[in-house]
Formats: structure tokens, sequence, C-alpha cells
């Protein structure tokens, strides 16, 4: 199986002198291409920057990070930028969209700042992917006038319109209703079954019962690991509990 991201002894601090605080502490990660990966783990264990450190947006301390081969510290500005923009979709709790323009606008935008002379063709697979996560109807809209649910159906069309072949989540569905959230991951369950690898952070176990590799992290490591099989919907209550299990054995 091919490996697309290789972390390995990753460091990250913050702060400086007898302020300055490892958040990551040696974390060695291998995702293989197409996994569907989740990350728990109390708050302030380091879940985000563990996820900003994978995906090249934040710079590390130490250790290396590689994305689909290539390691991002031999990468200039321009090229990491270039790996993100054709390689990674992120998808965060409230999508940052602008109140200016309407949902189908707020869509292409970045693809727009990309390669503004192929506007058909951007309008056409935005409509296509929106159809798909089931807004189509909404494109007109103002991002005020849909519930959260559609703002992040959106927010998900955004992510997926430079195909890229790593989706990273934080909490995507932390600003849900349990329902909508289990919409959002019936969409994003769709687009790992396509073949994108998907990462996510989240505190919710019945979110993270439906991946099928969890990572738990502790004060900046990974401190145990549990697989799943492809979730199939009919045994989310035995995952819960094995996931509740171990997160009081971390004391989660
Ligand atoms: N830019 C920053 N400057 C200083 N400290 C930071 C910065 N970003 C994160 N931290 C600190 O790093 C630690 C880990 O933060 P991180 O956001 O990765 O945790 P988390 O596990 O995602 O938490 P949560 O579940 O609350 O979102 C926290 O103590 C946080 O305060």
């Amino acid at each position: 199986m091919k490996k697309i991201i290789i972390g390995d002894n990753i460091m990250k601090s913050f702060g400086v002198g007898d302020e300055k605080n490892y958040v990551l502490d040696g974390v060695s990660i291998e995702i293989n291409e197409g996994e569907f990966v989740s990350v728990m783990g109390p708050s302030g264990s380091g879940k985000s920057t563990l996820m900003y450190a994978m995906s090249g947006m934040d710079e590390i301390d130490g250790g290396t990070v590689s994305i689909d081969g290539r390691d991002l510290s031999t990468l200039n500005e321009k090229e990491l930028a270039d790996i993100r923009r054709t390689k990674m979709g992120f998808v965060f709790q409230q999508p940052t969209l602008l109140k200016s323009l309407n949902i189908l606008d707020n869509i292409i935008l970045p693809s727009m700042r990309d390669n503004r002379k192929n506007v058909a063709k951007i309008t056409e697979k935005a409509r296509t992917l929106m159809k798909k996560v089931g807004i189509a109807e909404l494109e007109k809209r103002d991002i005020t006038q849909v519930s959260g649910g559609q703002l992040q159906r959106a927010g998900i069309c955004r992510a997926l319109m430079g195909s890229p072949k790593i989706i990273f989540g934080d909490e995507p569905t932390g600003a849900l209703n349990s329902k909508s959230a289990q919409e959002i991951m019936d969409i994003i369950s769709e687009i790992n079954t396509e073949g994108t690898t998907i990462i996510l952070v989240t505190h919710d176990a019945k979110i993270a019962a439906r991946t099928e590799r969890i990572m738990f992290m502790y004060d900046g490591k990974i401190v145990s690991e549990m697989r799943f099989k492809r979730f199939n919907g009919t045994d989310i209550d035995d995952r819960m509990k094995r996931i509740m299990g171990k997160m009081r054995e971390i004391g989660i």
C-alpha cells in the first residue's frame, strides 16, 4: 500500500526560553493512500497542531514530513503552496466563507484565483459537487440564508474543487447537530470510498467510530491506535463502546 503521508519524529513547540512548550513531542505517523483516519485526544493534546504539521501549513521544529513522496522541508514556499493546492483540501468546524458572496461564488473563489480563464469549467465542477452533496438548489443563496449543515456541505465542495488526494478535517462536524453531523459523515465517507485519503480531528466517538483507524493523542504524543473494518452502518454501538473504553483507559 502506498504511503501518502510519512511523518517522522515530528517536533513542534510554541514559545521561547522557559516558556517553550513542545506541543508535538516526537510524533511519527504513516498514512496509507485511501485511508480513513481520525485523531482523538483531550483538548490541547496537539491534534490540530499535528494536522497543520502534516499538511505543511505550519513549520515544524524537528523531524520530517513527506507528502506523496516529497519531503516538505526541501520545498520552497511556491512548491509548498502548489502541493497544498493540488493534493490537499481542508474542512474546518466553521467554513470560512465570505458574506458578500453567494454559495456558488464562495465555492469557486479559491479555484478562480488559480485559473481565471476557466470560469465555465470551474463553475460546472462546482455545480457537480453541489449536486453530489445535496445543495444544488442553493447556489444563489447568501451564506446567511442556509443552515449550518448546508454551509458545511458548501465547505466540503470548496475543499473538493481541486480534486485533492487528501482531505484534512478539523472538527468538521463540531458545529452541527447530530443528524447533520451524520449526514456530513455520509458525504465524507463516500469521498473516502472514491479513493481520497481522509484525516479527521474529532472529539466525538460517534464520528471516530465511522473511520477505519483512530489515533489517540495525549500531551503531544500518539499514545494508542485502534483499527476497524470499513464502516458498513451496522456496528456503530460496538465501535463506540471500544473507543470510549480506550478513551477511559488513556484518561481522555
Ligand atoms: N499559535 C500558537 N501559539 C501558542 N500556543 C499554541 C498555538 N497553537 C496551539 N498552541 C498550543 O498548543 C497546544 C495544542 O493545541 P492544539 O490546538 O493542537 O490542541 P488540540 O488537541 O487540537 O485541542 P482542541 O481539542 O482544544 O482543539 C495547546 O496548549 C495550545 O494552547
